[in-house]
């Protein structure tokens, strides 16, 4: 049997303005294995985020999506739109880069929260308030009855974070894909995020895309990365040995970019530096 969950091939995305056509993502292919972790890294613009929109059928009409994705044995570029939405609300979540804008700034989180669990998981009112309730629990946030009548701009985005990540996770989807999901958050609510990352990797039977242009980040949650430039993929391989081994310019140029990075930081408190650790650690 099959280890793959979703499998895209040759994935191409076009640009429609006027009478103007630009390609921008174009040959992207990859397989998700079931309870795989596989991170997508490039700089600001070179395609994640397409991409990842491109297969769940996210992007608007001025963009044409071509190529094959498969999730399980249905082709997700030919489903039909109920069908999608199905699968993007139980099968397949997607945790955005911005959080805020997942929520409407005119309802309480309390609403908010309820609307998802009873249009995915057709439960009452009653229940799907109590659910909402135990995902504020599950991700121990501190006074979660308070929280839960809070609207969005009230709370920091560290919070409204892990709460698309709690929701995320009752929902147990087959597939967690994050677009850079610590663009919002702060130094220290990074780490517990990643922490988080980490404990749905270890403790769920969930596979997970990981988008982020910190290869860092990339390197402790990824077994497989996939590095984009201009919208294409230009280097896929198991994590810890294209860190190592990679002679990729482009790739390289990442990794050294994430190498004095940690430098100044190492430097900064008084240690030897990140070429001191490398030999231990790989970024
Ligand atoms: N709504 C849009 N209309 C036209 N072009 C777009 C649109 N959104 C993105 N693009 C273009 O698509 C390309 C890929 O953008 P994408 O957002 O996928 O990059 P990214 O790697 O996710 O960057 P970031 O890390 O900044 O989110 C860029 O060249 C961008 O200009």
């Amino acid at each position: 049997m099959s280890t793959e969950l979703l499998t895209v091939k040759d994935l191409e995305v076009w640009h429609k303005e006027d009478s103007h056509i630009e390609n921008i993502i174009s040959d992207v292919s990859f397989r998700l294995k079931k309870n795989g972790c596989l991170g997508i890294v490039g700089e600001s613009g070179s395609g994640k985020s397409i991409t990842c929109k491109a297969i769940l059928g996210l992007l608007d009409k001025s963009f044409d999506v071509k190529g094959e994705v498969m999730f399980n044995d249905i082709h997700l570029l030919k489903a039909d739109k109920r069908m999608i939405r199905k699968i993007r609300g139980k099968e397949i979540s997607m945790i955005l880069q911005n959080p805020m804008t997942a929520f409407d700034p005119l309802y309480t989180m309390h609403y908010q929260m309820a609307e998802t669990f009873i249009e995915n998981l057709k439960v009452s009112k009653k229940e799907a308030l109590e659910m909402s309730l135990k995902v504020l629990e599950d991700m121990n946030m501190i006074l979660p009855k308070d929280v839960l009548k809070k609207y969005p701009h009230q709370l920091s985005g560290g919070m409204i974070q892990r709460i698309m990540i709690g929701m995320a996770l009752f929902l147990k989807p087959s597939i967690i894909i994050a677009d850079e999901p610590t663009t919002a958050v702060d130094a220290i609510n990074v780490v517990k995020l990643m922490e988080e990352f980490k404990k749905i990797r270890e403790n769920h039977d969930t596979s997970m895309i990981f988008i982020s242009h910190d290869l860092g980040a990339v390197a402790k949650i990824a077994d497989e990365v996939l590095v984009m430039k201009d919208g294409r993929v230009i280097e896929h391989g198991e994590t810890k040995h294209l860190l190592r081994y990679s002679k990729n310019q482009h790739t390289r140029y990442l990794i050294d970019t994430r190498l004095s990075l940690v430098d100044k930081f190492h430097q900064a408190l008084g240690y030897g530096g990140a070429h001191a650790i490398r030999s231990k650690r790989i970024v």
